[in-house]
């Protein structure tokens, strides 16, 4: 290697987790030419003193709304692509809800090729399961998984007709590709903007009640019994979906499920605190302390495989609105490793591999992709965490265009201070690098 190469890095003294081999030890880590190495092959390298920090490989984020095509003033693949780098991801799985929706695979091929352009981070776009999200005909799954898509969803909308749904399952079955369903039964839930219980109650604010997700996931466990297809629940939420999860897994079904950061760490006292304010409006909604407290625990037990961000950022325009008629979303990726930090590394429930593993291995599971790990030749795709940085969240700071958080003023400890991917600084000190 040529010295002055930006190509050769040596990474000394860095606490290397990586749940793909199931390593957590100091160690030093070569980058040649955009892939780990063999410490002989770096000499003349360019030297990070990386003490006290962490290095994890391949973070991903499996359910990332980035607006792009059609609503980029909320968010583009740009905006989006520099939110995740700035979060420590290097991979990210987009939502089809867009305007036009991404149901046809010119549109799955433009998304790859335009984040490839952008070069911040791995763009893997999920398609729609029916055409225009509109519930009524099953998309062209097979020809958008061959332009790359590697999952099917509707989110933004659950898939309620049974018959589609079980048309979409087989299929995923076939294309080893899973489906990922946005539970909720829209006659059940409609009209609530928050969780129906007491508090909502007290607000005056219409609930949903949690039964609107499970009963939708319960029907979902069914028919992936009955094709033997690949179900993935976004964001799960309630304490029915956890039992209908834990039901599908003691059948040996192919059933995984996600949980957002804000619900694990926020509940629907929030919605109170933040005084009607909708940046606290978000869906499913936050759930009461008994439900997040659940969710906690079925993730330490290992029934939830997969922490994703729903990264749905708004116009503050949009935000503005009363809380009945602002949109459902918070922007989530800037904040997602320092609140998963909060939640189980400072209270002692989870070691930092397992941990990772909810936002490494986890999500590489369901997608069926296949990173090593860390080993000689494999893509340079990782984050350096300060474990120990506290700060505090500010939205007007956010790269993404969506200020929209309800952690504004929050003090968190731990946070990605570099992104690498590919070999190449996409982030370095909170700043990103285009
Ligand atoms: N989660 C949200 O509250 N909003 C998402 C839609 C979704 O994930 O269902 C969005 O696209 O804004
Ligand atoms: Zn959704
Ligand atoms: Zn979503």
């Amino acid at each position: 290697m040529t010295n002055k190469d930006e190509t050769c890095w040596q990474i000394q003294n860095v606490r290397v987790i990586d749940p793909f081999r199931g390593i957590d030890s100091v160690e030093d880590v070569f980058v040649v030419n955009g892939h780990i190495a063999e410490r002989t092959e770096a000499a003349g390298c360019q030297v990070i003193n990386a003490r006290g920090l962490w290095l994890v490989p391949r973070l991903t984020d499996m359910h990332v709304h980035f607006r792009d095509p059609g609503l980029e003033y909320k968010e583009d693949l740009f905006s989006g692509s520099q939110a995740a780098a700035a979060g420590g991801f290097t991979v990210v799985c987009t939502m089809p809800n867009t305007r036009p929706v991404v149901d046809i695979p010119s549109l799955i091929h433009w998304q790859i090729t335009r984040g490839k352009e952008i070069g911040l981070v791995h763009i893997l776009p999920i398609g729609a399961i029916s055409k225009g999200q509109q519930g009524l005909e099953l998309a062209d799954l097979y020809q958008m998984a061959e332009a790359g898509a590697v999952g099917f969803s509707d989110d933004g909308h659950p898939l309620v007709d049974s018959r589609i749904m079980r048309a979409a399952l087989s299929y995923s079955r076939t294309l080893g590709r899973p489906i990922i369903q946005h539970a909720e039964d829209p006659l059940l839930a409609a009209g609530g903007v928050m969780h129906e219980g007491s508090i909502s109650h007290q607000l005056g604010l219409a609930g949903a009640p949690d039964e609107a997700e499970s009963v939708m996931v319960w029907r979902d466990v069914e028919l992936a019994g009955l094709t033997g297809g690949i179900l993935h629940v976004a964001h799960i939420s309630s304490p029915g979906s956890l039992e209908a999860l834990d039901y599908a897994k003691r059948r040996g079904l192919r059933v995984s499920a996600e949980v957002a950061p804000h619900h694990l760490f926020l509940t629907d006292e929030a919605v109170r605190e933040w005084n009607y304010n909708p940046v606290t409006k978000v869906n499913p909604p936050l759930r009461p302390d008994t439900t997040r407290q659940l969710l906690i625990q079925a993730v330490i037990k290992g029934l939830i495989t997969v922490i994703a961000s729903d990264h749905a950022p708004h116009h503050e325009d949009e935000k503005n609105q009363s809380y009945k008629d602002a949109p459902f979303g918070i922007s989530g990726l800037e904040t997602f490793v320092g609140t998963i930090f909060r939640v189980f590394l400072d209270a002692g429930l989870l070691d930092p591999l397992h941990l990772f593993r909810l936002i490494t291995v986890g999500p590489q599971e369901v997608l069926g992709l296949d990173y090593p790990g860390l080993i000689p030749g494999a893509s340079a795709d990782f984050t350096l965490i300060d474990p120990q940085m506290t700060w505090t969240v500010d939205g007007q700071q956010f790269y993404s265009r969506g200020k929209n958080t309800p952690l504004q003023g929050t003090k968190l400890k731990g946070r990605p201070i570099a992104t690498m991917l590919e070999g190449r600084f996409t982030m370095r000190d909170q700043e990103v690098l285009v």
